[in-house]
């Protein structure tokens, strides 16, 4: 049996939304659906065996994953749904209080890194629920993700709102890589035709919801999310889901930067799934 694990924001939908998963569910393939921190979880302890996490979680435990090729959550600039807000400047956050979301693992590294390499502030920060509000009732700043980002950004006037996407191509002038679709070694070399057939309805996926502009996925969904038409579509094109070799710099540029501020232990080694999935079943 195979286990999926489903980020459950609107961000990495165009990945799964047209895979045949009651057709799966038939071969024995489970979905669980959660945020980032939660599938990450899920996957370190070996109850997902394949599945959207994110890519700082994929550089903590590089040893026993591989990645899908080719798929990812990116961007190339600002990301629209990841944003620090400040009731300060960033270059005045030294000292000062952030609040990160538990659902993240990527964006609040990333975060870290921004601040110390970038703009060289050393400040202090506690993992909370993620609510805008609460947040920043006990803290100067926070940082929110996904569908949180999204719907807190609605309700910002007066803060100092920081898009990580941006801050990253703007330092660095790389793309970011948030998400990767990563598979547990011991799943490949046990399930690797399944895996190969999941991995290619999920390039599939993503390949038609960008050649259909991602008009069907964003009528499906904006009646239940809200927000209209246009900006799903300017959210959704703003968003990158391939992983390529300059996507593969930018991630290795991170993992040097969470490295040397010591949010890693070691430099992770990223290898591709076609390299150590078997033949079995
Ligand atoms: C683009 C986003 O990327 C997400 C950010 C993640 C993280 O910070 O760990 C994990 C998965 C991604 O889906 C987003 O949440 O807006």
């Amino acid at each position: 049996m195979i286990t999926v694990g489903e980020i459950s924001y609107t961000n990495i939908m165009p990945l799964y939304y047209y895979l045949n998963k009651e057709a799966w569910k038939k071969e024995g393939v489970r979905f669980i659906s959660g945020v980032p921190s939660f599938i990450n979880s899920l996957m370190k302890e070996g109850a997902v065996d394949v599945g959207g996490i994110s890519s700082f979680s994929f550089g903590e435990n590089s040893s026993d994953y591989c990645l899908f090729p080719d798929l990812s959550v990116s961007s190339f600039g600002a990301v629209g749904s990841i944003f620090l807000f400040s009731k300060v400047p960033a270059s005045r956050l030294g000292g000062k209080t952030i609040a990160l979301t538990s659902s993240s693992a990527s964006s609040a590294a990333l975060l870290k890194v921004i601040l110390s390499k970038f703009y060289r502030q050393e400040a202090n920060y506690s993992v909370v629920h993620p609510d805008l509000q609460a947040m920043l009732a006990s803290h100067d700043a926070c940082l929110l993700i996904g569908d949180d980002a999204l719907a807190a950004k609605r309700v910002s006037s007066g803060l100092f709102v920081y898009d990580l996407g941006e801050q990253w191509k703007t330092f660095t002038g790389c793309p970011m890589t948030f998400a990767v679709m990563a598979v547990r070694r011991s799943a490949a070399e046990k399930s690797g035709r399944l895996l190969e057939k999941i991995k290619t309805q999920m390039q599939e996926s993503r390949d038609r919801c960008v050649r259909e502009q991602f008009r069907p996925l964003v009528r499906t969904l904006h009646p239940s999310l809200g927000g209209d038409e246009k900006s799903w579509h300017s959210y959704f094109s703003g968003l990158d889901y391939y992983f390529n070799g300059e996507h593969e710099k930018g991630l290795q540029l991170y993992y040097q930067y969470a490295y040397e501020c010591g949010l890693l232990s070691k430099q992770p080694v990223i290898t591709y799934f076609d390299g150590c999935m078997s033949v079995g079943r």
